[in-house]
């Protein structure tokens, strides 16, 4: 597509908000496993903007339109669709009639396609209690246009309502809260029941969300369920039970809670993400099971969100790190009030290992190893990786230093999503907040190499020295390892695993996996050592697999292969695919394992996995 914005305001985006917005948005929507769509209508709210506009131009992509219609008086309106341009979808035109009132509500008719990108519908048999089906979403960053006509673009935000049909003996739940009110006076069809839902707080579409299956909840806090299907729900409910005190420390930190409600669901294993900050409903993934909750950061994680990205929210893509780096930040600074300021600094090490191997892999001169991106005809799911997670988080720890320290940066946080709230902005709003902030730390803020942070490719101009005394009993293990000559007799014992804490363990792999290969026999000392094989923790046994296949250790290509078939986050599958494609032997292996999975991947690892097994370009 070369490098051609969709529109001026958001190069993902056919829609001109700018001109006339869609300000609420009311769902009426069957859920039809049978054919695998959804069918309904979509009921706008619009807001003309520009007088002299008349039409209203929306974001589509594979949507069967029936018609549009004037819901007041059901005038049909005039509408038409335009070339699709690949994974952007196309736009819809409908041509406004002659008088717009505020509020003028137009009903689109239409039905999703059953590869809806948004969309992963599961039968029975891929789901754990294997009885019945299962449907979720996953909107972000551009797939609410596969799922609804919408102005698929954060730069504008919505309320929107939803009347969703779905089969009786199957939960529905979505990003907003339940209401019971909102029911039609019309009948579902039989063996069907109503959900109702309303979303008050203005949010971009990237945060519409749904899911349907045979779902339990446990309360885990005055405002918190935990749902799964009822496998799963007392492990994660115990996983879980920090959230209270998660969303309260985030509270201190960053202002009052808006979305009434916090639950989480854990999806199935095909979800393809750790977290997706749904609002009042947070989606995640099966692989924080761990157990002993070592793996909750990702919880506090998408807490953050409730401000970092749900409240204040990126305008568009290019600006990704204002959802995500200041959102790592805020998981650590929860991370460093529950559990002490070296904590959180160790995670911050953790971080930085991850963006040393992406700007690794992707090349220092990749112009997505900016913190601040042109993402002129690149989907944003091309364009995903740590580093603005990570190269922002440095880039606020750095800022924060050079500012004062936490008693001035963390007044500063507040008062930026307290001034910012319910709104969408670019990196210049939020630079020049921060100018206005420090009105006596401008000489400071001048001194900033503001185009090296923010414009140049690779590793940040300046990294932090973090606080290494939960580091040190890694680094000093991983050494040992390294340096071990694998002369009898052997120097390493359980206790060596068994003195360290789990997140510890993951800090050992990873120091080993950002060196050199070891020898084969050196993983598969280390694995009998420590008993790797068996880990139910999949941030071990993700590093883990990784060090074998770096080693070439061959009986490390079968756990690879299983694991990439049992759970499809992408933060897993993909690297290891990309190990076991590097490896000429095990290539094979992965291509064929891949192509009897594709079809019960969700649709964003599927496209970037055969990207990345160079089957698609
Ligand atoms: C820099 C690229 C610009 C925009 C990309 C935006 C979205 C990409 C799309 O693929 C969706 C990403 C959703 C991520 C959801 C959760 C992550 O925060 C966690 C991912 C890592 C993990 O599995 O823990
Ligand atoms: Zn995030």
């Amino acid at each position: 597509m070369g490098k051609q914005a969709l529109s001026p305001g958001d190069p993902t985006s056919f829609s001109r908000p700018e001109l006339v917005a869609v300000t609420h948005i009311h769902l009426s929507l069957d859920v039809d496993f049978k054919e695998k769509k959804l069918k309904g209508k979509a009921d706008l709210t619009i807001d003309r903007r520009s007088q002299e506009t008349t039409q209203l131009v929306l974001d589509s992509r594979d949507l069967s339109i029936s018609n549009v219609k004037v819901q007041s008086t059901g005038q049909t309106l005039e509408y038409s669709l335009g070339s699709s341009i690949g994974t952007f979808g196309c736009s819809l035109t409908i041509q406004l009639p002659v008088e717009v009132p505020q509020g003028l509500v137009l009903s689109v008719e239409y039905e999703t396609s059953s590869s809806a990108s948004a969309l992963q519908w599961l039968s029975a048999e891929q789901t754990v209690g294997k009885q019945h089906p299962y449907l979720f979403s996953q909107c972000q960053a551009i797939h609410a246009r596969s799922m609804v006509p919408c102005q698929d673009t954060p730069s504008s935000k919505i309320t929107y309502s939803a009347e969703i049909s779905a089969p009786e003996a199957l939960v529905v739940l979505m990003s907003a809260l339940q209401d019971e009110a909102g029911r039609s006076l019309n009948s579902p069809r039989p063996g069907t029941k109503f959900h109702c839902f309303r979303q008050p707080v203005p949010i971009p579409t990237y945060l519409i969300a749904i899911a349907v299956g045979h779902l339990e909840s446990r309360q885990i806090g005055p405002r918190s369920r935990v749902w799964s299907e009822k496998e799963l729900v007392d492990r994660a409910a115990f996983e879980f039970d920090q959230t209270e005190t998660f969303l309260q420390t985030a509270e201190q930190l960053c202002g009052p809670y808006v979305w009434g409600q916090y639950d989480l669901l854990v999806l199935p294993s095909s979800f393809p993400f750790g977290g997706m900050e749904n609002p009042c409903i947070t989606f995640v993934t099966p692989t924080l099971l761990a157990g002993d909750k070592s793996l909750a950061n990702v919880v506090a994680h998408e807490i953050a969100h409730s401000w970092t990205g749900n409240l204040v929210t990126n305008r568009t893509f290019e600006d990704f790190w204002l959802n995500e780096g200041w959102t790592v930040f805020v998981e650590r600074k929860i991370k460093g009030r529950v559990q002490g300021e070296a904590a959180r600094q160790f995670c911050a090490i953790g971080g930085l290992k991850e963006l040393h191997e992406t700007v690794e892999r992707r090349g220092s001169t990749d112009p997505l190893t900016c913190l601040v991106h042109d993402l002129r005809g690149v989907d944003p799911d091309d364009a995903f990786s740590s580093v603005p997670y990570e190269k922002g988080h440095t880039f606020l720890y750095y800022l924060e230093h050079q500012l004062g320290g936490p008693e001035a940066f963390e007044p500063f946080m507040k008062a930026y999503l307290d001034h910012f709230k319910f709104k969408s902005i670019s990196t210049e709003d939020w630079k020049n907040f921060l100018y206005d902030f420090f009105p006596g730390k401008h000489s400071v803020l001048n001194g900033i190499d503001w185009d090296s942070w923010l414009r140049k490719p690779g590793m940040p101009p300046h990294i932090p020295s973090y606080d290494t005394s939960y580091s040190d009993a890694c680094t000093a293990l991983a050494d040992r390892w390294r340096k071990w000559s694998e002369s009898p007799p052997m120097p390493f014992n359980p206790a060596d695993w068994g003195n360290l804490s789990s997140e510890q363990h993951v800090e050992v792999l990873a120091q080993l996996l950002a060196g050199p290969a070891l020898t084969p026999s050196k993983v598969a000392t280390l694995g009998v050592t420590y008993n790797l094989a068996s880990s139910q923790n999949a941030e071990i046994r993700f590093r883990w697999i990784r060090l074998g296949l770096k080693a070439r250790w061959q009986p490390a290509i079968a756990p690879a292969l299983q694991f990439v078939t049992e759970q499809g986050r992408m933060k897993y599958v993909r690297p290891i695919y990309r190990d076991l494609y590097d490896w000429e032997e095990a290539r094979p292996h992965a291509i064929s394992t891949y192509k009897q999975n594709r079809s019960s991947m969700m649709y964003v690892s599927a496209h970037t996995v055969a990207k990345d097994l160079h089957l698609e370009e």
